[in-house]
């Protein structure tokens, strides 16, 4: 294992500072910090890079990343629910609303236990960090304990994490078994878990806490009301579902007569802070008003095609100037690989592109504009989520925590093949977005520590 902290690290670095651009840096070099942030980041053609990597040889700081190999920030998710692992790969025929309350609730009420909990938790943390996933942002369950334990397992394993207790009160729509009591229960156990990680003697801004309705309809009026205001008062982070299905849109058009995005505005729950999973049904006034207040959106390619009933608009969200990331959706997308969640963002922008019903004459099939490549799904995995959590993560550039993995093209046990008589530096990071997986992530930092494989 290479502990990078207070080291200065040789090699190829990809990143994509801006939407629908890449940069790649043959042979650069990047400095760390003892904390493990960048400090400098020295171009080849740099004039003071030789003095530079003869400075770091000499004092024993330089570690030269294997030749061929690629330097990618590590992956920020933007949406998991952590309990729901277990099922990954379950259960994905049936609406919405229904796996709700057959599969996922019955599922999350067992993490009341703890052993079940840390069991599965540790599992979880270790396999996204082994996929590349440096910052995952956590739904726990409603349970405050395991909430709590969900925190000390990403310290103990050192993966930036962002992790909210599930806030749901209505009786109407949450079991008897798996719900908080009350308004209040949820807003004290929301605010338990704010202090447990404020005050956790080991987290030294690794974890962060979130407000978490789960989504409007499990939540009655007062339990939002608080929770707006607790976000008022604290500046924490939110997240919450928004406009997924045909369902849920529907649901809080009837209760409220407003758009899911109207009524949490109406709430105080629409933040500079806050994450919108899914989005698929927004209006354009949805997009502006999401726009007007820094909110950013967890698209959820994978599980759109399960649960969603259609498509994310990314192209229109994004021309709206809405910031947006990615997201597995673990376990509505069954996937831990925020690789794979690239691949499904690009192959859903181009059917949303085309269409997918063959009897309709091709012009009025699809919806022309809406394809992304690799390079904006690269873009949205890696400094869009760090964008949308307002975290300096996600970017080869100093002040950024050195969060980052190393791809291996030519790994064994990878799903890869890069040419080095045929393919351009560019061309291997496509192929890594389209082709890639878990055996190619040699090594994975988070602040400089490594946290999983071996360079
Ligand atoms: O994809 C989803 N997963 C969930 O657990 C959930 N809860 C409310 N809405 C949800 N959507």
């Amino acid at each position: 294992m290479t502990d990078l902290r207070s080291k200065t690290i040789a090699g190829t670095f990809c990143h994509a500072p801006e939407l629908g651009s890449i940069e790649i840096l043959r042979d650069a070099l990047v400095e760390i910090d003892g904390r493990g942030t960048i400090v400098a980041v020295t171009p080849a053609g740099d004039p003071g890079h030789a003095a530079k990597r003869a400075r770091a040889a000499e004092s024993g700081a330089l570690v030269e990343a294997p030749a061929e190999s690629y330097i990618l920030p590590g992956f920020v998710d933007l949406h998991i629910h952590a309990p729901q692992y277990p099922q990954l790969g379950k259960a994905l025929d049936v609406p919405l609303e229904v796996w709700l309350q057959q599969h996922t609730f019955p599922l999350e009420a067992r993490y009341a236990d703890l052993a079940f909990a840390r069991r599965h938790y540790e599992a979880l943390v270790e396999d996204l960090i082994a996929n590349g996933t440096t910052t995952a942002l956590y739904f726990a369950t409603q349970h405050v304990e395991a909430s709590k334990l969900l925190v000390d397992i990403c310290l103990e394993q050192g993966q930036r994490a962002l992790v909210g207790k599930v806030a749901m009160d209505n009786p109407a729509e949450c079991p008897d078994y798996y719900r908080d009591a009350s308004a209040e229960e949820g807003i004290t156990g929301t605010k338990a878990l704010i202090d447990y990680v404020a005050a956790h003697p080991e987290n030294h801004g690794l974890v962060h806490p979130v407000i978490t309705p789960r989504f409007v309809p499990s939540c009655t009026d007062p339990l939002l009301e608080g929770l707006g205001e607790l976000a008022r008062q604290c500046g924490c982070h939110v997240q919450t579902h928004c406009s997924e299905s045909d369902w849920a849109h529907g649901y809080v058009l009837d209760r409220f007569g407003r758009t899911d995005a109207e009524t949490l505005d109406r709430f105080g729950l629409m933040t500079r802070r806050t994450v919108l999973a899914h989005s698929n049904f927004l209006t354009d006034g949805d997009m502006e008003l999401i726009h007007a207040r820094g909110a950013g959106v967890a698209h959820c390619p994978l599980s759109n095609a399960y649960f969603a009933n259609a498509v994310f608009p990314l192209r229109a969200a994004l021309a709206k100037g809405v910031r947006v990331g990615l997201g597995t959706d673990i376990s509505g997308g069954p996937t831990a690989s925020m690789i794979e969640a690239q691949r499904m963002a690009i192959a859903a922008s181009r059917m949303l592109e085309t269409g997918v019903d063959p009897t309709l004459p091709q012009a009025e099939r699809g919806r022309p504009g809406s394809r992304i490549d690799f390079d904006v799904a690269f873009h949205l995995a890696t400094a869009g989520g760090g964008d949308v959590l307002d975290l300096p993560i996600g970017l080869f550039r100093p002040g950024f925590h050195f969060d980052a993995i190393l791809v291996d093209p030519h790994a064994p046990g990878g799903t890869m093949r890069v040419w080095d008589d045929i393919d351009s530096d560019a061309d291997a990071l496509q192929k890594i977005v389209y082709t890639a997986s878990k055996g190619n992530l040699a090594a994975v930092w988070i602040g400089g520590r490594e946290v999983a494989g071996t360079l």
